[in-house]
């Protein structure tokens, strides 16, 4: 593919063996997803050039960065990425907009004003210039780390792990500059992670990797519906939808959105209707009945059609349903499964509690 980074790498690290192949869309936001030690900081580190494989082709667009076959092999300063790593590494001795400045090496001084402006804005950085690295926290100096790699104008951007140091509340407080990155910055992102609450909120493609390879990759919401990928054994499993808000309930506190000709009411959504939202519903928060429930507490009640079932963990299933025409997850008990007599094609009602939807 052109408008891809395609990859082949063999390498043996110890007693590991990463032996991977595929293809990465130059566009959005890519997780490399999957369990501790499986490989994907390797990975990245194949595509950065840091480590040379064995066994290695890499091509971005077409332009050849790695090749063993023909003893090519393009040095990382000349692969022209950006790389933020778990932690920050800002200069100690320089303040945040010295360490900044740092990002400019290959920004022509007349361009360099209106980009500073937008990262920094973009970012929210405008009240740390001043401050040197060890006056920020943990949060704070990774949204540096990551306007210094921005201001370089990479071709790629490669993440590794960038909240994993931070505490739950400061990965929460970045989060929303990810997103955020996510939509308004047009530099490719390869985005290692193994949690799944964050990869949901801000890729767009997924490449799962296991034992050193690719297990199985493509469109995120696509990904995140298959019930015979290791993914749909996770806690955190569920369906993804891109929703648009339809109309706010101050009296209660809650919000309506819309997706494919279908309606949700979720918690409280602060932004304005009219906006689009990514809205994850998790497998556990999803029950099933086989008649429309009486007077029910439950606010979200859905006629959907069972498309398959896969048994995961010990008298545990997860059932994939259709919702006019959108992927839901469901987890159920296999004692539930028998009870109901559930099977592909048979029309149920999924019900969903509004507060278990999240962003
Ligand atoms: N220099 C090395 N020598 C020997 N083994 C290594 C070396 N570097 C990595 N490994 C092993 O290779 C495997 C893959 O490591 P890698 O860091 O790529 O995994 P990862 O998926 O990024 O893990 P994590 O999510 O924990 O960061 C691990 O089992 C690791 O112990």
């Amino acid at each position: 593919m052109n408008n891809a980074l395609d990859f082949r790498f063999k390498m043996s690290l110890g007693t590991f063996t990463l032996n991977t192949c595929g293809e990465i869309p130059i566009a959005g936001v890519t997780a490399l997803f999957g369990r501790s030690g499986c490989g994907k900081t390797s990975l990245l580190r194949c595509i950065a050039g840091l480590e040379q494989a064995g066994e290695a082709y890499l091509s971005l667009a077409g332009e050849c960065w790695h090749d063993s076959e023909r003893g090519f092999y393009l040095p990382p300063h000349k692969r022209d990425i950006g790389y933020v790593f778990q932690e920050g590494q800002l200069f100690p001795h320089l303040k945040v907009s010295g360490n900044l400045l740092f990002g400019f090496k290959r920004t022509p001084v007349e361009q360099r004003h209106g980009d500073f402006d937008q990262v920094v804005k973009l970012l929210d950085i405008i009240p740390l210039l001043d401050r040197y690295p060890a006056q920020l926290s943990g949060g704070e100096k990774q949204r540096v780390a990551i306007g210094r790699a921005l201001l370089n104008h990479p071709r790629l951007l490669l993440m590794d792990e960038p909240m994993a140091a931070l505490d739950r509340g400061h990965k929460k407080e970045i989060l929303p500059y990810l997103e955020r990155l996510h939509t308004e910055s047009n530099i490719p992102i390869i985005y290692v992670s193994h949690d799944l609450d964050e990869v949901a909120r801000i890729a767009d493609h997924l490449l799962l990797i296991e034992h050193g390879e690719v297990l199985a990759a493509g469109p995120l919401s696509e990904m995140l519906a298959r019930v015979d990928l290791p993914i749909a054994r996770n806690e955190e499993a569920g369906a993804l939808f891109d929703t648009q808000i339809l109309q706010h309930d101050e009296t209660y506190h809650l919000t309506r959105v819309g997706f494919a000709g279908n309606e949700l009411t979720v918690s409280w959504i602060d932004l304005p209707v009219g906006e689009r939202v990514r809205i994850r519903i998790h497998a556990k928060d999803v029950s099933l009945t086989l008649d429309p429930p009486g007077p029910t507490s439950i606010l979200n009640v859905l006629p959907v059609t069972v498309i398959e079932m896969s048994a995961h963990g010990r008298g545990r299933m997860i059932v994939k349903l259709d919702l006019g025409g959108v992927p839901l997850l469901a987890r159920i008990t296999q004692k539930s499964q028998a009870n109901l007599d559930l099977k592909p094609g048979m029309q149920v009602y999924a019900q969903i509690k509004s507060v278990a939807l999240s962003l």
